[in-house]
Protein backbone atom coordinates (compact mmCIF):
# COMPACT_ATOMS: atom_id res chain seq x y z
CA UNK A 1 0.00 0.00 0.00
CA UNK A 2 1.78 3.25 -0.73
CA UNK A 3 2.81 5.85 1.21
CA UNK A 4 0.43 8.80 1.76
CA UNK A 5 1.99 12.46 1.66
CA UNK A 6 1.91 12.67 5.71
CA UNK A 7 3.89 9.83 5.67
CA UNK A 8 6.57 11.02 3.42
CA UNK A 9 6.76 13.95 5.32
CA UNK A 10 7.15 12.24 8.76
CA UNK A 11 9.06 10.55 7.45
CA UNK A 12 11.23 13.06 6.08
CA UNK A 13 11.87 14.80 9.63
CA UNK A 14 12.83 10.95 11.40
CA UNK A 15 15.90 11.28 8.84
CA UNK A 16 16.48 14.76 8.61
CA UNK A 17 15.52 16.36 11.38
CA UNK A 18 17.50 16.24 15.03
CA UNK A 19 15.10 14.39 17.77
CA UNK A 20 14.47 16.73 20.61
CA UNK A 21 15.23 19.99 18.32
CA UNK A 22 11.65 21.49 17.54
CA UNK A 23 13.63 24.16 15.23
CA UNK A 24 14.95 21.44 13.12
CA UNK A 25 11.58 19.50 13.05
CA UNK A 26 9.94 22.60 11.01
CA UNK A 27 12.86 23.56 9.23
CA UNK A 28 12.73 19.78 7.65
CA UNK A 29 8.97 20.15 7.13
CA UNK A 30 9.29 23.02 5.43
CA UNK A 31 12.31 22.25 3.36
CA UNK A 32 10.26 19.38 2.11
CA UNK A 33 7.03 21.14 1.62
CA UNK A 34 8.42 23.92 -0.34
CA UNK A 35 10.48 21.44 -2.27
CA UNK A 36 8.96 18.50 -2.72
CA UNK A 37 5.41 18.43 -2.14
CA UNK A 38 2.77 21.31 -0.86
CA UNK A 39 0.86 20.53 2.22
CA UNK A 40 -1.28 22.83 4.18
CA UNK A 41 1.34 23.36 7.53
CA UNK A 42 1.12 27.21 8.49
CA UNK A 43 4.56 27.74 7.02
CA UNK A 44 7.34 29.98 7.99
CA UNK A 45 5.90 33.13 6.84
CA UNK A 46 2.73 32.81 8.79
CA UNK A 47 4.46 31.05 11.15
CA UNK A 48 6.53 34.34 12.08
CA UNK A 49 3.48 35.65 13.05
CA UNK A 50 2.09 32.29 14.86
CA UNK A 51 5.24 32.75 16.91
CA UNK A 52 5.28 36.59 17.49
CA UNK A 53 1.54 36.38 18.75
CA UNK A 54 2.51 33.23 21.30
CA UNK A 55 5.38 35.09 22.48
CA UNK A 56 3.25 38.25 23.21
CA UNK A 57 0.31 36.12 24.94
CA UNK A 58 2.82 33.89 26.82
CA UNK A 59 -0.14 31.76 27.27
CA UNK A 60 -0.26 29.21 30.29
CA UNK A 61 -3.05 27.14 27.91
CA UNK A 62 -3.16 27.31 24.58
CA UNK A 63 -5.90 25.46 22.24
CA UNK A 64 -5.39 24.29 18.31
CA UNK A 65 -7.69 23.18 16.39
CA UNK A 66 -6.53 21.07 13.16
CA UNK A 67 -3.31 19.44 14.18
CA UNK A 68 -3.13 17.88 10.92
CA UNK A 69 1.06 16.55 10.69
CA UNK A 70 1.88 18.59 14.16
CA UNK A 71 3.73 21.33 12.32
CA UNK A 72 2.17 24.31 14.52
CA UNK A 73 1.64 22.64 17.55
CA UNK A 74 5.53 22.08 17.73
CA UNK A 75 5.79 25.95 16.61
CA UNK A 76 4.02 26.71 19.47
CA UNK A 77 4.84 24.38 22.23
CA UNK A 78 8.23 25.21 21.72
CA UNK A 79 7.87 28.75 22.83
CA UNK A 80 5.50 27.48 26.18
CA UNK A 81 7.42 28.67 29.49
CA UNK A 82 7.61 25.54 32.24
CA UNK A 83 4.10 24.13 33.11
CA UNK A 84 2.36 26.06 30.44
CA UNK A 85 0.45 23.63 27.97
CA UNK A 86 -0.88 22.99 24.84
CA UNK A 87 -4.10 21.31 23.90
CA UNK A 88 -4.44 20.09 20.26
CA UNK A 89 -7.69 18.71 18.67
CA UNK A 90 -7.54 16.69 15.20
CA UNK A 91 -10.33 13.85 13.93
CA UNK A 92 -8.51 12.32 10.99
CA UNK A 93 -6.88 9.28 13.26
CA UNK A 94 -3.83 8.60 10.73
CA UNK A 95 -3.10 12.59 10.59
CA UNK A 96 -3.42 12.41 14.83
CA UNK A 97 -1.21 9.78 14.88
CA UNK A 98 1.54 11.37 12.11
CA UNK A 99 1.26 14.11 14.34
CA UNK A 100 1.83 12.40 17.63
CA UNK A 101 5.08 10.73 16.20
CA UNK A 102 5.92 14.58 15.04
CA UNK A 103 5.50 15.72 18.49
CA UNK A 104 7.02 13.12 20.28
CA UNK A 105 10.50 13.30 17.64
CA UNK A 106 10.14 17.19 18.84
CA UNK A 107 10.92 16.58 22.44
CA UNK A 108 7.70 19.04 23.22
CA UNK A 109 5.39 16.11 23.91
CA UNK A 110 5.39 16.64 27.78
CA UNK A 111 3.77 19.98 26.75
CA UNK A 112 1.10 18.68 24.39
CA UNK A 113 -2.11 17.01 24.47
CA UNK A 114 -3.41 15.94 21.22
CA UNK A 115 -6.88 14.76 21.31
CA UNK A 116 -8.24 12.60 18.87
CA UNK A 117 -11.39 13.69 18.28
CA UNK A 118 -14.14 16.52 15.97
CA UNK A 119 -14.11 19.64 17.64
CA UNK A 120 -17.71 20.25 18.50
CA UNK A 121 -17.51 17.33 20.86
CA UNK A 122 -13.96 18.41 22.55
CA UNK A 123 -14.52 22.08 22.65
CA UNK A 124 -17.65 21.16 25.58
CA UNK A 125 -15.21 18.72 27.00
CA UNK A 126 -12.67 21.00 27.69
CA UNK A 127 -13.22 22.24 31.10
CA UNK A 128 -14.17 19.21 33.11
CA UNK A 129 -12.37 15.68 31.27
CA UNK A 130 -9.03 18.13 30.56
CA UNK A 131 -9.12 20.88 33.04
CA UNK A 132 -8.87 23.81 31.70
CA UNK A 133 -10.31 26.67 33.08
CA UNK A 134 -10.37 29.39 30.44
CA UNK A 135 -8.26 29.77 27.22
CA UNK A 136 -5.79 32.32 26.56
CA UNK A 137 -5.02 31.24 23.12
CA UNK A 138 -6.48 29.73 20.54
CA UNK A 139 -4.70 28.92 17.03
CA UNK A 140 -7.83 28.38 14.49
CA UNK A 141 -6.71 26.17 11.01
CA UNK A 142 -8.93 23.49 10.63
CA UNK A 143 -11.94 23.47 8.09
CA UNK A 144 -13.14 26.89 7.28
CA UNK A 145 -16.58 26.46 7.89
CA UNK A 146 -15.86 25.25 11.17
CA UNK A 147 -14.09 28.70 12.56
CA UNK A 148 -17.41 30.32 13.33
CA UNK A 149 -19.31 27.76 15.23
CA UNK A 150 -16.46 26.72 16.92
CA UNK A 151 -15.65 30.55 18.34
CA UNK A 152 -19.39 30.58 19.37
CA UNK A 153 -18.98 27.23 20.70
CA UNK A 154 -15.83 28.41 22.54
CA UNK A 155 -17.82 31.18 24.07
CA UNK A 156 -20.84 29.38 25.30
CA UNK A 157 -18.68 27.18 27.02
CA UNK A 158 -16.94 30.04 28.81
CA UNK A 159 -13.51 29.20 27.92
CA UNK A 160 -12.81 32.47 26.63
CA UNK A 161 -12.08 35.48 29.09
CA UNK A 162 -11.12 39.16 29.57
CA UNK A 163 -7.70 39.41 26.72
CA UNK A 164 -8.63 35.70 25.64
CA UNK A 165 -6.77 35.70 21.88
CA UNK A 166 -7.68 33.63 19.04
CA UNK A 167 -5.49 33.66 15.60
CA UNK A 168 -7.11 32.11 12.58
CA UNK A 169 -5.03 31.20 9.55
CA UNK A 170 -6.71 31.29 6.13
CA UNK A 171 -8.31 34.61 6.03
CA UNK A 172 -7.42 35.29 2.39
CA UNK A 173 -6.78 31.43 0.91
CA UNK A 174 -9.13 29.15 0.90
CA UNK A 175 -10.52 31.59 3.06
CA UNK A 176 -13.27 32.34 6.25
CA UNK A 177 -15.73 34.82 4.94
CA UNK A 178 -18.61 33.43 7.51
CA UNK A 179 -15.77 33.78 10.26
CA UNK A 180 -14.25 37.28 9.12
CA UNK A 181 -18.04 38.42 8.86
CA UNK A 182 -18.97 37.08 12.19
CA UNK A 183 -15.53 37.79 13.98
CA UNK A 184 -15.87 42.12 12.65
CA UNK A 185 -19.24 42.43 13.81
CA UNK A 186 -19.02 41.24 17.03
CA UNK A 187 -18.51 43.99 19.84
CA UNK A 188 -17.36 41.42 21.74
CA UNK A 189 -13.77 40.88 19.94
CA UNK A 190 -10.86 43.53 18.53
CA UNK A 191 -9.60 42.37 15.46
CA UNK A 192 -6.11 43.21 13.86
CA UNK A 193 -5.49 41.87 10.66
CA UNK A 194 -1.87 39.93 9.24
CA UNK A 195 -1.00 40.00 5.35
CA UNK A 196 0.98 37.45 4.51
CA UNK A 197 1.48 34.65 1.62
CA UNK A 198 -0.33 31.07 1.56
CA UNK A 199 2.55 28.72 3.02
CA UNK A 200 5.46 27.73 0.36
CA UNK A 201 3.36 29.86 -2.40
CA UNK A 202 3.46 33.43 -3.52
CA UNK A 203 0.23 33.72 -2.92
CA UNK A 204 -1.62 36.57 -1.02
CA UNK A 205 -2.78 35.15 2.49
CA UNK A 206 -3.64 36.46 5.57
CA UNK A 207 -4.56 35.91 9.52
CA UNK A 208 -6.54 37.18 11.78
CA UNK A 209 -6.00 38.18 15.34
CA UNK A 210 -8.94 38.28 17.84
CA UNK A 211 -9.04 39.75 20.66
CA UNK A 212 -11.95 38.82 23.68
CA UNK A 213 -13.05 42.53 24.95
CA UNK A 214 -15.26 40.94 27.85
CA UNK A 215 -15.50 37.52 29.14
CA UNK A 216 -18.84 35.60 30.02
CA UNK A 217 -20.14 38.42 32.09
CA UNK A 218 -22.08 37.06 34.77
CA UNK A 219 -25.78 37.68 33.66
CA UNK A 220 -27.20 40.40 35.74
CA UNK A 221 -31.09 39.34 36.76
C1 LIG B 1 -14.10 19.89 13.07
C2 LIG B 1 -12.75 19.31 13.17
N1 LIG B 1 -12.35 18.72 14.31
C3 LIG B 1 -11.11 18.21 14.40
N2 LIG B 1 -10.19 18.23 13.40
C4 LIG B 1 -10.57 18.81 12.26
C5 LIG B 1 -11.85 19.38 12.09
N3 LIG B 1 -11.91 19.91 10.85
C6 LIG B 1 -10.75 19.66 10.25
N4 LIG B 1 -9.93 19.00 11.09
C7 LIG B 1 -8.56 18.60 10.81
O1 LIG B 1 -7.81 19.82 10.66
C8 LIG B 1 -7.05 19.75 9.44
C9 LIG B 1 -7.75 20.54 8.40
C10 LIG B 1 -7.33 21.73 8.03
C11 LIG B 1 -8.06 22.49 6.97
N5 LIG B 1 -7.12 23.41 6.36
C12 LIG B 1 -7.24 23.69 5.08
O2 LIG B 1 -8.15 23.25 4.40
C13 LIG B 1 -6.18 24.53 4.49
C14 LIG B 1 -6.13 24.61 3.10
C15 LIG B 1 -5.14 25.38 2.47
C16 LIG B 1 -5.11 25.44 1.01
C17 LIG B 1 -4.79 26.63 0.36
C18 LIG B 1 -4.76 26.70 -1.03
C19 LIG B 1 -5.04 25.56 -1.78
F1 LIG B 1 -5.00 25.61 -3.12
C20 LIG B 1 -5.33 24.36 -1.15
C21 LIG B 1 -5.39 24.30 0.24
C22 LIG B 1 -4.19 26.08 3.22
C23 LIG B 1 -4.26 26.00 4.62
O3 LIG B 1 -3.36 26.65 5.41
C24 LIG B 1 -5.24 25.25 5.27
O4 LIG B 1 -5.27 25.23 6.64
C25 LIG B 1 -6.99 18.29 9.07
O5 LIG B 1 -5.95 17.68 9.78
C26 LIG B 1 -8.37 17.83 9.52
O6 LIG B 1 -8.41 16.44 9.74
MG1 LIG C 1 -4.02 26.78 7.45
Amino acid sequence: MNQSKEQRILNYVLQNAVRGDPCSVIDAIDTYCSQKEWAMNVGNEKGLILDKTVEEINPSVALELGTYCGYSAVRIARLLKAGARLLTVEFNPEFAAIAKQMIEFAGVQDKVTLIEGPSEEIIPQLKKKYEVDTLDFVFVDHWKDRYTPDTILLQECSLLRKGSVLLADNIIVPGAPEFVNYIRNNPRFQCTNYPSHLEYMKVQDAMKKACTLQGEHIRST
